[in-house]
Parts: structure tokens; sequence; C-alpha cells
């Protein structure tokens, strides 16, 4: 069983991927896929190998190109007490003095496995600690599709500020808890984490969020703004499927681009960049734009005659 809340009917494996702590899913009839946390047991806290998985499994999702929405979620329960949760963040075992450490388990399972183009990239693992969850983070804010955090339940620490970097965020109704406890173990996410998250929530709310680490229930988060929707427990999945109905059938170049626009006001010249990268893309496919890579390559002057200035 991949989860408590999964409809085997409704979805497959992704073939390409046979992950250790995460399940991926493409939905049967639609444009959706699916990439849950797969280490319920300790409420889904992520070590190095499940932050490369993960970022492996969004790098695919993105090159699908009749994919329009990402789900991100947590399987459960917990086989040890029944808990559920989306995330807790970096697994605190394996935490070093300057980053989460991989293990030798962990080495040997990634210079074995093959990614989305076949090939082995080798061992990522490294003397190194890491915090490469910022990197997700920011292939998640850089997604061209829109991503749906479903929290079936706890939502903390770094799993709390994946939510907050997300497009969407559902949550089950009567075990969704949301919870920063970054600074009870002296961690500190001072981007995504706590500064979006201000812009999301105002800034009182969002230092309150940090500073007494109180735990808020879906509909509170609702509230607060930091969760679209609370539904049934028992509904979760259904209801992120439905979303992702919703968002595949729009345009995805007006997807993509209203996505960027949301984003570029706060990313600074990245964002900029981002969005621009796309104006070009969209450049690119006009008659004016061809004639321009024609002249150059029939060795020609341009003649851009019959294109207006457009007002
Ligand atoms: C999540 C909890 C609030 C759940 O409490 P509950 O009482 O329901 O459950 P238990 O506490 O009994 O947990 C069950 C079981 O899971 C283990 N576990 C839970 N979380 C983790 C974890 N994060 N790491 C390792 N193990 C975990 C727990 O030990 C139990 O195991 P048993 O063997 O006893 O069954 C509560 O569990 C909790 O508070 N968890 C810790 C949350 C936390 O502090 N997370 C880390 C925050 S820091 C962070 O995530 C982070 C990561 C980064 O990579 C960053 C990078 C750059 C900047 C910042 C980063 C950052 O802040």
């Amino acid at each position: 069983m991949v989860s408590e809340c999964f409809d085997d009917t409704q979805w497959e494996p992704v073939a390409e991927f046979d992950f250790r702590d995460l399940t991926y899913h493409r939905a049967v009839d639609s444009g959706t896929v699916r990439i849950a946390f797969d280490r319920p047991d300790v409420r889904n806290a992520f070590r190095p190998g499940t932050v490369d998985e993960l970022y492996d499994a969004l790098d695919h999702a993105k090159r699908q190109t009749d994919v329009g929405c990402i789900l991100l979620t947590g399987n459960g329960p917990s086989s040890k007490d029944g808990g559920w949760a989306f995330c807790s963040g970096g697994d605190q075992t394996v935490r070093g003095d300057d980053g989460y450490q991989y293990g030798d388990e962990e080495s040997e399972a990634r210079s074995s496995s093959e990614n989305a183009n076949g090939q082995r990239p080798g061992s990522r693992a490294s003397e190194q600690g890491r915090l490469h969850i910022l990197e997700v983070q920011r292939l998640i804010r850089h997604i061209p599709k829109i991503v749906v955090c479903v929290v079936p339940g706890w939502a903390v620490g770094g799993g709390h500020s994946l939510h907050v970097v997300c497009d969407l965020t559902l949550a089950s109704e009567e075990h969704a808890k949301f919870l920063q406890t970054d600074p009870d173990v002296a961690s500190y996410d001072a981007g995504f984490g706590s500064a979006y998250l201000a812009k999301q929530i105002g800034q009182k709310k969002a230092r309150e969020v940090f500073f007494l680490g109180k735990t808020y229930s879906a509909e509170e988060a609702a509230e607060m703004g930091m969760v679209n929707e609370a539904v049934p427990h028992d509904e979760l999945e259904d209801v992120a499927l439905e979303w992702g109905e919703r968002i595949n059938a729009k345009s995805p170049t007006a997807m993509r681009m209203l996505k960027y626009g949301f984003n570029m006001a706060d990313d600074g010249l990245v964002g900029q960049q981002v969005f621009a990268g796309e104006a070009t893309r969209l450049g690119y496919m006009t008659d004016e734009a061809k004639e321009g890579r024609d002249a150059f390559v029939e060795g020609r002057e341009p003649d851009f005659d019959e294109y207006p200035w457009h007002y």
C-alpha cells in the first residue's frame, strides 16, 4: 500500500524510477503527477538521499510537456503509531556539524540508480553536510507548472517551508498540523520559509509562527492565508486530483506566465530573468523573430517593414 489516502485505480507508477524515500506516480487520465515522501515512521523527515530523489522527481516532472500540475504530499500513516505527516523537515539524526550527512547506504543507492535519461549519475554523496532542500525550494519556485502541497498531517520545520514555497496548499481537516520548530533545533530558513511566509500571512503572524512555535490546525492555517482549503481527510487526494484537473484544463502559457508574474515582484533580478525568458520564448514564436533569424542564416539584411510597432 502506497498510502491510506492513495487510490491506486487513479495512478500508475512512473516507471523510470525506483526511489527509496519517495513514491512517484502519474495520474491515469490527467496531466497530474503525485510525488510523496515515503518515510512515514519518522513523520516523513528528509535525509540527503530523499532530497536528491525529490529533486530528480521534480526535474523529471518539469520535462513532461503534458503535465501541468504536481501534487507534493506525504504517505502515511506511520506503522508505529498511526500518525500522519506531510514532512517534518530535515532528519535530525543525520544532521552533522555543517549540514545533513549522507549515510553509506545512501551513497550506494545513489550510485546504482538510473536517472530519467537512463544514465547513472554516480554517487552524489559528499563528505560535506548538505542543505540542498533549498535547491528543491528554488526548483518548485521556478518550475513552469503549478505545485500543490497536499498536507495529510504534520508540516514542520523544513517541511513547513516546503508548503510555503508551493503554489497552493490543500490540507486534511482532521490531521494537518502546521508548526515551525526551526529555532528549537537551532536552524533557520531565513529565505522563503520565513520571509515569503510573511508575504502570505503578514509580518506579525509570520514572526509568531517562528518566535512562539505554536501549532496551527488546517482551519487556522486557512484563516491565516497560508492554506487554500481544508477538506475532510478521506477526500484529500480526490480533491487534490480535481484541482489538478482544473489546472490542466487551463492554458499552459497563461498559467506559466501568471506563476512567473506572481513570483517576479519578490524574486528580484532572477524573477525578472525567469519571466523575461518566457517572454523571449513567445517572441521567438513570432514571424517577426523568424525573419531576424532567417535573415542572419541567409546572409541578408532583415526586413521588418511588415511588422508594426504595436501600442
Ligand atoms: C513532527 C513532530 C512535531 C511530530 O510529533 P509527534 O509527537 O506526532 O511524533 P514523534 O515526535 O513521536 O515522532 C515520531 C517519530 O518520528 C521521528 N521524527 C520526527 N521528526 C523527525 C525529524 N525531523 N528527524 C528525525 N526523526 C524525526 C521521531 O523521533 C519519532 O521517532 P521514534 O523512533 O521515537 O518513533 C515532532 O516529531 C518534531 O518536532 N519533529 C522534529 C521537527 C524538526 O525539528 N525538524 C527539523 C527542523 S530544521 C529543518 O527542517 C531544516 C532543514 C534544512 O535542510 C534546512 C536547510 C537550510 C536552512 C534551514 C533548514 C531547516 O530549517
